[in-house]
């Protein structure tokens, strides 16, 4: 799919004709994108949403409608739309691999470049990433809760319209949701497809074992009946034992069978004991309705029989406290050979100047210990004394034992990217990796362990004197 280069605010094009007026549009300019607080009160974000945001910045190019467009707003001198025409994304962008740990404050992406092609991506890159972060931060809490069982996502018919739904999909996979029942975001990423039916099925036919029976005759391999429509224990589970009889006559066994309502956790108690008694100990419980980590986490903890998890609306749109949205910024930390500070009275929204790179403290059994904001070319190493970044009179020593890893790559550069994408299977399995070596209680969901992430002595520094400096401006400023 193209991303039109108008999929942007107007005020992006705005600034950009006002710098391109200004002479102003090829001064150097250096972005941070970052989120200042972790999504649903967590203790992590899933980083996800790079592979498209790339492909966006390297297919960026306005089109002949899309020009006649702009000049039929009358809000652009002519210059400014000839120069649109050959307007490309030529510059750097620094970021972790998509399935990275990441937390608040940290810069994710850095975009280097011309001040007016590093600030023209800005809506299109927070849309992408703030969305995709989200949604894969979620699904990595539902797998989390759900403790090895399956999840399958069945969000598409909620979600925030038909692009909502696919790079949902795509986000979720990267978060550990392994399958979908989108089938466009199948054929698009590769995502392995799966589902049961509606209840509509069952009343298409005048009884519930004729659709149950029906079913299993066109899909004898792959049947997973939905037992909820008239009453579970009384009629949707027996029938479902006769027909996994009727299929194991014919050489098949009957796949599974779905709870869509009631108590889920007594519900699968008891329909896993009328399966087993009756022969049938592989039958897979499929339970969906309204589900998310909270749910999963209490039914687990009632001792429930739940295989799989179908989890749609509170996955595909985000639910939850600190959910909803990722409110991920875009700010200015350098431009020319000044880094820059965006100040407000509140130190903790100050901005991080200048170009940075973003270190991880890892203990020597590869374990997360605690991330480390610091100046581009600043050396720093185990010992070092850094500096909580909400009050810098606060201070901690790095742990002596721990080695300091680089957390992002340049990831592309004068337009191109540097590697090939990696597969979606890679991202996921990534996403994995990192989040089992996360300390254990930044996994939990309340009042989750809080991950430090610090910054150095230099960037505190260069922090502290470019707000005094702000201030002396405001002072001497009548
Ligand atoms: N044992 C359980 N422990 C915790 N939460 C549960 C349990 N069983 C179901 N839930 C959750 O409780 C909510 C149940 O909502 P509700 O009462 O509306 O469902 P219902 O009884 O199936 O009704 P409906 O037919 O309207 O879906 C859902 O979010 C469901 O996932
Ligand atoms: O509850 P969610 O997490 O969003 O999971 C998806 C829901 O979508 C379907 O319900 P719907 O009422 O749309 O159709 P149905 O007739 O298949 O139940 C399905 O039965 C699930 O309950
Ligand atoms: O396949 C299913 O069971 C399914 C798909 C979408 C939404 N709810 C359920």
């Amino acid at each position: 799919m193209r991303y039109s280069p108008l999929l942007t605010d107007l005020y992006e094009l705005t600034m950009v004709a006002g710098y391109f007026e200004h002479a102003m549009h090829e001064v150097p300019a250096v972005f941070d994108l970052f989120y200042r607080h972790n999504p649903y009160r967590g203790g992590y974000a899933v980083f996800a949403g790079l592979e498209p945001a790339l492909q966006y910045l390297e297919e960026l190019r306005f089109n002949d409608e899309e020009l006649s467009y702009l000049q039929g707003l009358n809000l652009f001198p002519a210059r400014f739309l000839s120069y649109l025409e050959a307007f490309r994304f030529r510059g750097k962008v620094t970021a972790p691999a998509e399935g990275s740990v990441v937390f608040g404050n940290e810069p994710l992406l850095t975009v280097e470049g011309g001040l007016a092609e590093a600030q023209f991506v800005e809506t299109a890159l927070l849309n992408i990433i703030n969305f995709q972060t989200l949604v894969a931060t979620k699904a990595a809490r539902i797998n989390y809760a759900a403790r090895g069982s399956a999840v399958l996502e069945f969000g598409l018919r909620r979600a925030h319209g038909p692009d909502g739904g696919l790079s949902e999909a795509r986000a979720a996979f990267i978060g550990g949701v392994r399958s979908t029942s989108n089938v466009l975001a199948g054929m698009k990423y590769g995502i392995p497809v799966k589902g049961t039916h509606a209840h509509s099925w069952i009343m298409a036919f005048p009884d519930e074992l004729t659709a149950f029976r029906n079913y299993a005759q066109v899909f004898p391999e792959h049947c997973i009946l939905l037992v909820d429509t008239y009453d579970t224990l009384k009629s949707g589970i027996p029938n479902a034992i006769t027909i996994a009889r009727e299929l194991r006559e014919k050489g098949y066994e009957l796949f599974g069978v779905r709870l869509d309502s009631g108590d889920l956790a007594y519900l699968s108690i008891k329909s896993r004991e009328m399966f087993d008694a009756a022969g049938f100990p592989e039958v897979k419980i499929l339970a969906s309705n309204e589900i998310d980590e909270f749910v999963i986490d209490s039914i687990r903890e009632e001792g429930s029989r739940i295989d799989i998890y179908g989890v749609g609306t509170r996955l595909a749109t985000c639910a939850g406290e600190g959910g909803g949205a990722l409110g991920g910024v875009y700010k200015l930390v350098r431009i020319g050979q000044n880094p820059k500070l965006k100040v407000t009275s509140d130190i903790a929204k100050a901005t991080l100047p200048d170009r940075k790179k973003v270190l991880r403290a890892v203990d020597p059994h590869g374990n997360f210990v605690q991330d480390v904001i610091a100046l581009e070319g600043e050396p720093i190493a185990p010992g070092d004394v850094v500096f909580d970044p909400a009050n810098p009179l606060q201070r901690v020593r790095l742990p002596h034992d721990v080695r300091l890893v680089d957390t992002r790559t340049v990831v592309m550069d004068r337009g191109e990217r540097c590697q090939p994408a990696p597969t979606l299977e890679e991202s996921a399995d990534h996403a994995a990796r990192e989040l089992n070596l996360l300390p254990e209680g930044s996994l939990r969901f309340v009042n989750p362990h809080i991950y430090k992430v610090s910054v150095s002595s230099g960037l505190n520094r260069l922090r502290l004197r470019l707000m005094e400096e702000v201030k002396r401006h405001l002072l001497a400023t009548p």
